[in-house]
C-alpha cells in the first residue's frame, strides 16, 4: 500500500483466489487488515510470474518458514537487475541462515540489488497512514537509497543503514522478547519486569549480533530498540499476544491456532538457542523462553531461574559489544 501510495502499479502475490478477487473487486484484505481500504493501483494476483515479471522492485514478505520456496518459485521471473526487498523477522528453521542468505541462495541477483526492511511497523498501522518510521539496509548504498526513496512517504520515513546482518538480527529476535513480554504481562507482572526484559533482551540482541558482525550501533536504532519497543507493548504484536495466551496456561499448538497468523517467534526461539551455541554467546532469555515453548518449563519457574542466575556486572556483561 505505501509503493501504491508512492504511484507505483504493485501487483501483489497472494494464494487464496477469494482473497485475490476481494482485493481487486472491493480493495480491502478483511482477514487481515479489517477496515483498511487500499490503493486501487494495488492488485493482487494467484499467478507469482505475473506478479513478478518485469518488476522494478520485487518485496518479499513470505513468513521465514516459507521464504526459501516462495523465493524459488518467484526466482525464473525476476529480472537481474529488479531490486529485490524483504520485510521478514526470522531465521531459517534447521539451517538457521539470516533470509538474506536464503534469497541470495535462490534468486539469480547480486548482493549489491539485496536490501532489508525492518522497524517498528505493524501494518494496521501503516495501512491507516499513521506516522511510522523503519530502516533499509544493503551492502549496497545505492540500493539502499533506491529502496528509501520508493517507500519514503510522509507518514512513512525511511533511513538508510549498511548493516545487513545487525537489521536481520535485531529483527529476529525482539520476537522472542516480545513473547516474553507477553508472558510477563499475562502472569501480572509489572512495569519494572517488563523494562527489564526489554533492557537484557537488547543485550542478548547484541551479544548476537555482534558475534555474528553486525555493528553494534545499529541496536540502538529502530531494528534494535524502536522494534523491540513497539513489539513488547503493542495491542497489535501477534507474539506478544501468543505470550500472554501462553501465561493463562494455554497449550502452544493452541495458541497458534487461535491466532491464524504467523507468530515468528516461536521457530526463531530454538534458532537463537542454536546461534547461541554456534557462536558461543550467553542468551538466557531464549533459553528460558525455549525451555517454556518446548520443554514444558512453568513461566513462573523460568522467571525464578532468570532472577537466580549468577551475579553479573551489567557493562563487563556486555563488553563483548
Ligand atoms: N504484520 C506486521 O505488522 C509485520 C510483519 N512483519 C514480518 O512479515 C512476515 C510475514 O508476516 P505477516 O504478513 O504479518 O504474517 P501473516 O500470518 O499475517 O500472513 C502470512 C501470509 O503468508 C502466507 N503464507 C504462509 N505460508 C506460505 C507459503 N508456504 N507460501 C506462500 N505464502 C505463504 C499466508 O497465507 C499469509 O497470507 C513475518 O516475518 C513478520 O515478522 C514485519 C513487519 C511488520
Ligand atoms: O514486527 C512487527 C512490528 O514491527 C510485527 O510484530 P508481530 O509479528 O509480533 O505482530
Amino acid at each position: 500500500a505505501v509503493l501504491a501510495d508512492n504511484k507505483f502499479e504493485v501487483s501483489l502475490w497472494a494464494r487464496n483466489e477469494e482473497q485475490v478477487e476481494e482485493i481487486n473487486a472491493r480493495h480491502t484484505n478483511s482477514r487481515f487488515l479489517k477496515d483498511a481500504v487500499l490503493p486501487h493501483n494495488l492488485t493482487a494476483t494467484t499467478d507469482i510470474g505475473q506478479a513478478v515479471a518485469g518488476a522494478e522492485i520485487v518485496l518479499f514478505v513470505a513468513p521465514s518458514s516459507a521464504m526459501r520456496d516462495v523465493a524459488r518459485l518467484a526466482a525464473p521471473h525476476i529480472g537481474a537487475n529488479a531490486l529485490c526487498i524483504h520485510a521478514t523477522k526470522g531465521f531459517e528453521s534447521v539451517t538457521y541462515k539470516r533470509m538474506s542468505t536464503v534469497l541470495l541462495e535462490e534468486l539469480q541477483i547480486a548482493p549489491e540489488r539485496l536490501v532489508v526492511l525492518s522497524g517498528p511497523s505493524h501494518a494496521e498501522e501503516v495501512v491507516r497512514k499513521l506516522p511510522t518510521t523503519v530502516v533499509v539496509a544493503s551492502a549496497s548504498v545505492e540500493a539502499a537509497e533506491q529502496a528509501q526513496d520508493s517507500f519514503i512517504t510522509p507518514y512513512f520515513r525511511v533511513y538508510t543503514n549498511k548493516d545487513v546482518v545487525g537489521v536481520e538480527v535485531a529483527g529476529a529476535i525482539k520476537n522472542i522478547i516480545a513473547l516474553g513480554a507477553g508472558l510477563s504481562d499475562g502472569l501480572g507482572f509489572g512495569d519494572n519486569a517488563k523494562a527489564a526484559l526489554l533492557t537484557r533482551g537488547l543485550a542478548e540482541i547484541s551479544r548476537l549480533g555482534n558475534a555474528m558482525g553486525a555493528n553494534p550501533l545499529t541496536f540502538a536504532g529502530l531494528a534494535g530498540v524502536g522494534d523491540l519497543v513497539v513489539t513488547c507493548t503493542s495491542k497489535h504484536s501477534r507474539n506478544w499476544r501468543a505470550g500472554s495466551m501462553l501465561a493463562e496456561g494455554i497449550a502452544l499448538d493452541e495458541v497458534l491456532s487461535r491466532m491464524g497468523m504467523v507468530v515468528e517467534g516461536v521457530r526463531t526461539t530454538s534458532a537463537a538457542r542454536e546461534l547461541a551455541r554456534l557462536y558461543g554467546v550467553e542468551m538466557p532469555i531464549t533459553e528460558q523462553l525455549f525451555a517454556v515453548l518446548f520443554q514444558s518449563q512453568s513461566p513462573r519457574n523460568a522467571v525464578e531461574s532468570l532472577m537466580g542466575r549468577g551475579r553479573t556486572h551489567e557493562t563487563e556483561d556486555l563488553a563483548g559489544i
